[in-house]
């Protein structure tokens, strides 16, 4: 039996599209991570950007929400808050990250900036939605599924808050600056369950991250 996969042969296209762009860019390094397409740029925000870019956040920062589950369930203990998108150098470090993929800015949703204290985590999660939650038709309607992943470190934390990706083994320590990408689907355009992965927790310092997530249609 073949069971229906919303938004299947976006997905299937997107992961081509950016997959042969990324290929050709010398600055992005292919992390081993079979069967997770998982890249990272070394040095993709300057020290003065990842500065001011940690100082937004502290303005916008409230609780982080979750679909299915709220705050108050220890799930994602972070805060975070999305970015003004038409500020100027907002709006400049988006498309940068747009044009790194190769795809249409309408695509993208705002970027999001994320901070963690000591003690504060993202648990185990895929960034791709569960299409039999309640929360999909809204978020058919937005743009449907989501693509690629984007996320930025900007500070070196003191101890913990590695990105863990908990079905691969696999766990990268933040260092300011380094962007990774991941592909949320297979070649296929299926949802990829091993892209799995999880903020680890802080243990002391503080842990800042800015995400950019892509739909597989215009985001609204
Ligand atoms: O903070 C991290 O290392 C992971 C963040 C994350 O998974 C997310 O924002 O979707
Ligand atoms: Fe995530």
């Amino acid at each position: 039996m073949t069971e229906f996969v919303p938004d299947q042969n976006a997905l299937a296209r997107l992961g081509e599209q950016v997959r042969a762009r990324l290929a050709d860019n010398p600055a992005v390094y292919r992390v081993p991570a079979e069967p997770v397409e998982l890249f990272a740029v070394g040095d993709f925000l300057s020290a003065d950007e990842c500065t001011r870019l940690c100082a937004m956040i502290d303005a916008v920062a409230r609780p982080s929400a979750l679909h299915e589950l709220d705050y108050a369930s220890g799930f994602r203990t972070s805060y975070s808050g999305d970015l003004e998108p038409h500020d100027p150098f907002v709006a400049a470090i988006s498309q940068r990250i747009d044009a790194l993929l190769g795809v249409k800015a309408a695509i993208g949703e705002p970027v999001q900036g994320q901070r963690y204290q000591p003690g504060q985590q993202f648990k185990p999660h895929n960034d791709w939605f569960y299409v039999t939650e309640g929360y999909w038709p809204q978020e058919e309607a937005r743009g449907g599924q989501r693509s690629w992943t984007a996320m930025a470190y900007l500070n070196a934390v003191e101890a913990g808050g590695a990105t863990a990706f908990t079905a691969l083994g696999i766990q990268i320590e933040p260092k300011p600056g380094v962007l990774l990408l991941w592909n949320n689907a297979l070649p296929d355009g299926h949802p990829n369950e091993a892209t799995l992965h999880a903020g680890l927790p802080v243990e002391s310092g503080a842990k800042y991250v800015i995400t950019k997530w892509y739909r597989t249609r215009a985001w609204r």
